[in-house]
C-alpha cells in the first residue's frame, strides 16, 4: 500500500490525508504524562482509546454530526486495523472546547487566583476536586504545540467564533458532557472534565471532531474515593504517576521521562481494558467489531 502523506503527529496520534476530503486518525500505543512522552509503549493503548472514540460518536451521535466515516474495512489499512479512524475532513475551528465538572488542574489554579475559571464566577470555598454546581464550559485557545492553550472567557470565544457559532458550540459541549458524565456514573466513574474539538462539515454545519471522552481527552476518576481537598487520581493514569513521583523511578522532574517498569506497564494496560468494559459493556477482544 503506498504511504498515506502525513499531515501532523502529535504526542500520541498521528494524521494522514485520504485523498481531499478524508483524514486518517492512527493512535499510537505512546503514553504521555506532564506533556511528555514515555520512552515505553503501553500495548493495547491505541486500541482502547480508538474503540473508546468510535463507542461515544455512535452513542452520542443524537446530539450532533460527528466526523466518522470509517473504523474497519477496506478503508483501514491492516497495519493500523482497530487503532485507526476515518474521518471526515473539516475546517477545524480554533478552539478547545472544555466542560468541567469537578475543580482540578487549570481550572482550580485559576479559581484559587481569580475565584472564577474563563469567567465563569464560582461559589467561594470550593477544594479542589470538589464538584461543581453545575458543569461549566471553559473554553481555550489551540495553542501552537508546545505552547500552553490559553483559557478564554465566553465573549471572548464570541469574539473567534461570532455569537451564534459560539452558542452552539457551548451547548452541545454540555450536553455531551452531561450525557458522557451520567453514563459513566453508572459504571463506578466520574467525567470530572473533557476537551472537545470541533470543525465545519461540507454543508456548513458544526461537527464533532478528534477523539471522544477518551482518557485522553477526558479526566475520569474512580468514584467513592473522594478526598476533598486533595488531587484525585486519573483512572488511566495512576500507576503510571505514582510510581514516577515515587522514589523508585529516580525522575528529577526535568529531565526526560524514564522508561517504564514492566508491572507499570501491565498494570495501566489493565486500566485501559478496565476502562473501556466500565464504559462501554464491551470487550477489548471483540474490537474492531464490524465496519461503521
Ligand atoms: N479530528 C480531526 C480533523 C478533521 N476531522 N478534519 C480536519 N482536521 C482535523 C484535525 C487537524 N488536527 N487535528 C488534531 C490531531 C488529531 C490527531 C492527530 C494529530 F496529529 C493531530 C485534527
Amino acid at each position: 500500500m503506498t504511504p498515506l502523506p502525513a499531515l501532523a503527529t502529535g504526542k500520541v496520534r498521528d494524521l494522514y490525508a485520504v485523498g481531499d476530503d478524508h483524514l486518517l486518525i492512527v493512535a499510537s500505543d505512546r503514553i504521555s504524562a506532564f506533556e511528555h512522552v514515555f520512552p515505553t509503549p503501553v500495548p493495547d493503548k491505541g486500541r482502547v482509546l480508538t474503540a473508546m472514540s468510535v463507542f461515544w460518536f455512535r452513542e452520542l451521535a443524537d446530539v450532533l454530526p460527528n466526523h466518522l466515516v470509517a473504523c474497519d474495512g477496506p478503508r483501514i489499512p491492516e497495519a493500523v486495523r482497530g487503532r485507526a479512524l476515518l474521518v471526515e475532513r473539516l475546517e477545524m475551528l480554533p478552539v478547545e472546547a472544555v466542560v468541567r465538572g469537578h475543580l482540578t488542574g487549570r481550572g482550580y489554579a485559576d479559581y484559587r487566583r481569580s475565584g472564577s475559571v474563563c469567567g465563569v464566577e464560582l461559589p467561594p470555598g470550593l477544594a479542589e476536586s470538589a464538584r461543581l454546581p453545575e458543569p461549566i464550559f471553559t473554553p481555550s485557545t489551540k495553542a501552537r504545540p508546545g505552547e500552553p492553550d490559553e483559557n478564554i472567557d465566553f465573549d471572548t470565544f464570541v469574539s473567534v467564533l461570532g455569537r451564534k457559532l459560539a452558542e452552539e458550540v457551548r451547548e452541545a459541549s454540555l450536553e455531551l458532557y452531561r450525557r458522557g458524565a451520567a453514563r459513566v456514573a453508572e459504571q463506578g466513574l466520574v467525567l470530572a472534565d473533557t476537551k472537545f474539538e470541533f470543525g465545519i462539515g461540507a454543508d456548513g454545519g458544526l461537527v464533532l471532531a478528534d477523539e471522544l471522552l477518551t482518557p485522553d481527552s477526558a479526566r475520569y476518576w474512580l468514584a467513592g474515593d473522594h478526598r476533598p481537598g486533595r488531587p484525585r487520581p486519573s483512572f488511566d493514569k495512576q500507576h503510571v504517576r505514582d510510581w514516577l513521583v515515587g522514589p523508585s523511578s529516580g525522575w528529577d522532574c526535568v529531565s526526560e521521562l524514564p522508561p517504564l517498569p514492566p508491572e507499570v506497564v501491565t498494570a495501566t494496560r489493565e486500566r485501559y481494558v478496565e476502562a473501556y468494559h466500565r464504559i462501554t459493556g464491551l470487550s477489548l477482544a471483540d474490537w474492531p467489531r464490524d465496519p461503521a
